[in-house]
Formats: structure tokens, C-alpha cells, sequence
């Protein structure tokens, strides 16, 4: 059992364990992360101040650039060790990239490939913007409408599902986090795709988020009035998650080509994804055959669960937490099967991953920090 944890940002390199591990100490890792004053950033220094092996340096900011740490986020205030007034950096990696191990990326995409860049080779970095997660550089063109600006960096960068990419994780310098709504759809359905238990054609994906999957700056389209008592489709045909999300089943397709139907809604709430996969099964397979399947890949994964009986996946039972909740169902038309994946979109979709990584990168346990159970209701 753990007995010292110093939550202190400005702390030393290494982390006093107690002596039920042996009295060893394990080397902390030093942390930037840039966009902290956002959503993931948040979620971020939540999870990252319950890690023993944590240590926080810098924290970077854009408008909040200058701000005392305390000003963004009161909800942090009173955690014990945290030096109230520190502020938020402005964005100047030649101050800093010496003084940290790893950067989390928390920027809008397109604002993080010239950084990563500039930053010294030793330093490791998880991006959980999209910056880095097509490994075509003329796909990342047709979606997000600029040239990529470090097509070097992006040969070597890993996209990581964690639990389809550990080793590779283990040896890179530079993770691609995946989206949020990729996550959801990829964690059933690669399993399935490599087993061949169902076809690569007609994978229909019906997506539900939260507001924050919209980031915390101020728009339009997700103030209150816009989103409350109301249900909204938006990026039909067109989301630029939907050739991410066919990058991985390709991938698990062996190479087949898998074009999907995706369609993301907005929710009037704050955390959560939800989808509902229609897929078509394999001649001779069933909707329980995935599921065993399923069951089978995830039985030791201490995140990923596929639900007994015909218990539904809600997004309000992975609140919070690193979770992902599945099951599988029959269709009533023959021959098609029905997958809920949950989600919240802050944490396994977004900055719960990225710790997850992060543990792989820097050989932590892999649910370090992680264990907190969902917030319930
Ligand atoms: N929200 C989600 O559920 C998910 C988000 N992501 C991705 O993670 C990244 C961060 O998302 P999220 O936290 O929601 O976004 P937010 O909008 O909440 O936060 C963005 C952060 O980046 C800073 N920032 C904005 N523009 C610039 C700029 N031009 N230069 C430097 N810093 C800048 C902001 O600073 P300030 O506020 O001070 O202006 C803020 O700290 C995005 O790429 C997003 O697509 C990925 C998965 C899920
Ligand atoms: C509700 C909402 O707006 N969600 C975001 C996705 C958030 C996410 O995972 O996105 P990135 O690919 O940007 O990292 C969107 O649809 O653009």
C-alpha cells in the first residue's frame, strides 16, 4: 500500500513508496501539459494529482495564460500540496522543453504539430489532439484542411488504443490519443473485425456526446438554450472522426477496405459517449458468438467490460471513470447484431487514455491513477 503521495507540483524526481513495495523508490516522471486550462486539461490534473508517480512542472494556457492556477479551477483549491498561486504559462517550449520528461497536448488540432517539433528528441509526448492520429498526411488534408506541418514527426507517432497497442507504446517517444467517439466504436469492434466474426460492410455507427466533447471555449451551439430539452445530429456525412475510425478497422480488417456510417449527436449533458453499432455477423455467426468473442479478449482488462445478460451500457455508469461498458445483441432482423459501447468522453475518451499511455510509456502500472470507480448518479 501506497503511504506518501505529494501532491505537489513543484516536488523532486522520485516518489517515496512505502515499504509494503519494498521501500523502493520509482523515478516520477517531470509533466507539462499544454491547453491545461481546457476540459482534458482539467481532467488531466484530476487524475494526474492521485498519481504517486506524477510531476507536475508546467501548465500552459492561451486567454488563462498569466492566470493563477486557482482562478481556473477553484474545484482544485484545497488539494493538499498544491501551491495556490501558481499561474499558467503562455506557450514558449524554450523555456521549459528542458525541464520536463512528457507533454500532454491538450490544443485544438492544427495548433500542436510546430510545437511537438520544436521540442528536444528526449522528451516524450502524448497529443490528444487529432494532430497526429491519421497516418496519411493527404487524410489529415482532406479533413482538417491544412498541410501537415511536421510529416516527419508523424511517421513516428503511435496511435494508441491502449489495449490494442501496448508494446508499441512501450518504445515510442510520441502517442497519437485517439478521439473520443474512435475510442467507442473501435474498443468492440476491432476484436471483431480481426476474428472475421463480422463483415467489414454495412458497420452503421449511431454516436451520442456530451457537451464537453466540444471543448470549453465559448460557441454557439452548445450554451445551454441551444442544447437542453433537445437532441441534435450535426457533421452528417462529413465528421472528421469517421476516417480515423476507418484507419483502425482497416487496420483490423487485415487491410480490407471498411467505410462506415457515422453519425454523432449532441446530448444535453456534460461527459459521456454513447453509441449503438449495427453490424452485420459473419455467415453462421451470432450475436452471441460476438459476444463470447468479446468477452473472451477483454477478461483480464481492467477497463474495458463487456456487461452479463442483457444489461445496456449508460453513460451515466462510466461517469468519471476510465471505463468502457459493451454488450451485444441479436437483431431482429436475421443475420445483424445490435453493439452499445459507453464511454465518458473525458476519460477513456480523452484524458484518462492519455494517463494510460503515459503509464505504458514510462513503465508504471498501467492503471495508475486510474482506479477511481464512476461517479454515480
Ligand atoms: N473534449 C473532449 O471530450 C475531447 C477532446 N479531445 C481533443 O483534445 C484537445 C483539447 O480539447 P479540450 O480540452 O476539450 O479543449 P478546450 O477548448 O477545453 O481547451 C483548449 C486548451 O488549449 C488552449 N488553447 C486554445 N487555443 C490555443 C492556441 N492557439 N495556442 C495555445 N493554446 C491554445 C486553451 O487555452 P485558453 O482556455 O486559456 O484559451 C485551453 O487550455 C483538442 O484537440 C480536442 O479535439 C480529444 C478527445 C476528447
Ligand atoms: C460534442 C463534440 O463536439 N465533440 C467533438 C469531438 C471531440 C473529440 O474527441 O475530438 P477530437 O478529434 O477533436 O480530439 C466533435 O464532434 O468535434
Amino acid at each position: 500500500m501506497q503511504t506518501t503521495c505529494d501532491l505537489n507540483p513543484r516536488r523532486g524526481r522520485t516518489t517515496t513508496l512505502s515499504a509494503a513495495r519494498g521501500g523502493s523508490s520509482v523515478p516520477s516522471a517531470r509533466i507539462g501539459i499544454l491547453g491545461a486550462s481546457g476540459y482534458t486539461g482539467a481532467e488531466l490534473m484530476r487524475i494526474l494529482l492521485q498519481h504517486p508517480h506524477a510531476n507536475i512542472k508546467y501548465l500552459t494556457a492561451d486567454r488563462s495564460a498569466g492566470l493563477a492556477f486557482s482562478e481556473v479551477f477553484p474545484q482544485f483549491s484545497y488539494v493538499k500540496g498544491l501551491p495556490r498561486l501558481s499561474k499558467f504559462e503562455d506557450m514558449s517550449p524554450e523555456k521549459w522543453g528542458q525541464e520536463v520528461d512528457i507533454i500532454f497536448c491538450c490544443l485544438p488540432h492544427a495548433t500542436t504539430q510546430l510545437v511537438i517539433a520544436s521540442l528536444p528528441p528526449s522528451v516524450k509526448v502524448v497529443d490528444l489532439s487529432a494532430d497526429f492520429r491519421l497516418a496519411d498526411i493527404e487524410v489529415y488534408k482532406q479533413w482538417y484542411g491544412g498541410e501537415h506541418k511536421a510529416p516527419e514527426l508523424q511517421k513516428e507517432a503511435v496511435y494508441a488504443i491502449t489495449e490494442f497497442s501496448r508494446d508499441q507504446v512501450k518504445a515510442c517517444r510520441l502517442v497519437a490519443n485517439p478521439g473520443c467517439y474512435p475510442t467507442a466504436a473501435q474498443l468492440p469492434l476491432v476484436p471483431l473485425l480481426r476474428s472475421g466474426l463480422i463483415s467489414q460492410e454495412d458497420i452503421i455507427i449511431d454516436a451520442k456526446s456530451g457537451t464537453t466533447g466540444a471543448g470549453r471555449s465559448l460557441k454557439q451551439n452548445i450554451l445551454y438554450c441551444e442544447v437542453t430539452d433537445g437532441i441534435s445530429a450535426y457533421g452528417i456525412a462529413s465528421h472528421r472522426h469517421a476516417p480515423e475510425i476507418e484507419q483502425g478497422l482497416r487496420e483490423a480488417a487485415g487491410g480490407k477496405e471498411v467505410v462506415i456510417n457515422f453519425t454523432p449527436h449532441l446530448m444535453p449533458m456534460s461527459r459521456g459517449i454513447l453509441e449503438s453499432i449495427y453490424v452485420k455477423t459473419a455467415p453462421g455467426k451470432t450475436a452471441a458468438d460476438l459476444k463470447a468473442h468479446l468477452q473472451g479478449v477483454y477478461a483480464q482488462e481492467p477497463f474495458v467490460h463487456v456487461l452479463e445478460g442483457s444489461k445496456v451500457p449508460e453513460t451515466r455508469l462510466v461517469r468519471g471513470s476510465n471505463h468502457c461498458f459493451i454488450n451485444v445483441f441479436a437483431d431482429r432482423v436475421p443475420g445483424r447484431a445490435i453493439i452499445v459501447s459507453a464511454i465518458d468522453n473525458l476519460v477513456k475518451g480523452a484524458s484518462g487514455q492519455a494517463v494510460q499511455n503515459f503509464n505504458v510509456m514510462f513503465g508504471y502500472p498501467e492503471t495508475t491513477g486510474l482506479l477511481s470507480p464512476p461517479m454515480f448518479p
